[in-house]
């Protein structure tokens, strides 16, 4: 990564308030991205000023809203987003790294390996065959399929009070109108990425109270 990526890590990550120091094993993450990627195609954005923005930062963008939440699966999680980087911004949450894609899985492994993440695991497996009822406060998905889909092959990880985070771009009024009964949206955060003009949402969907509307 040359001089502009770094500076506008650096610079995101005081806007998102999160520690400087992130900064150098975010970077071996995304050194190691983009040396597989000129292999494996994991990812189309190849620019390491895109990637910085549009992977790193889009990612720890939603970090604000982890709290309480102290194991999480990411759904889909491809080259490892945003699973990866909130791992690393937050040793003390339980990341398992959710993806059916083989190379994406051996990518996964090796970033983990190699970045020393002691918190995060990969499950190479299609999310709803992942057989761990309940095991989760919190599940996370990016750019992997509607609301309704992810409660459909992931719902099952939740613990009950536990809440699917999803990360949309505009506020998805039509995916929430599909929602299947016993789901219902408990909070959508407008959320700011430094360096993205676009809109970015955080929408909170958790079990329906039994009788509820
Ligand atoms: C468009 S990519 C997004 C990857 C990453 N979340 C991101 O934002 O860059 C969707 C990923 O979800 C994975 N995927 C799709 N359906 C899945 C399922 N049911 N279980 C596990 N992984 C799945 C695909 O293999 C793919 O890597």
């Amino acid at each position: 990564m040359n001089d502009a990526p770094h500076a506008l890590l650096d610079a995101g990550l005081a806007t998102l308030g999160l520690d400087p120091a992130l900064a150098a094993p975010l970077r071996r993450y995304l050194d190691l991205l983009a040396r597989w990627n000129r292999t494996y195609n994991l990812t189309a954005i190849r620019d390491p000023g895109e990637m910085v923005t549009l992977h790193l930062l889009d990612s720890l963008s939603m970090h604000a809203h982890m709290d309480g939440v102290s194991r999480l699966a990411d759904l889909g999680t491809g080259a490892g987003l945003p699973g990866i980087p909130l791992a690393i911004a937050r040793p003390g949450l339980e990341v398992t790294l959710v993806e059916s894609n083989g190379k994406k899985a051996r990518f996964l492994r090796e970033a983990v390996r190699s970045l020393g993440l002691a918190n995060a695991r990969v499950a190479e497996s299609r999310a709803e065959a992942v057989d761990m009822p309940g095991a989760f406060d919190a599940i996370t998905a990016r750019a992997m399929a509607t609301l309704a889909d992810i409660v459909a092959v992931g719902g099952h990880l939740l613990a009950p009070g536990g809440r699917l985070l999803a990360m949309k771009g505009v506020r998805p009024d039509a995916e929430i109108a599909l929602l299947p009964a016993g789901w219902e949206v408990e909070a959508i955060h407008p959320l700011a990425v430094p360096g993205l003009g676009a809109e970015r949402h955080l929408v909170v969907v958790g079990r329906a109270a039994p009788g509820g509307a």
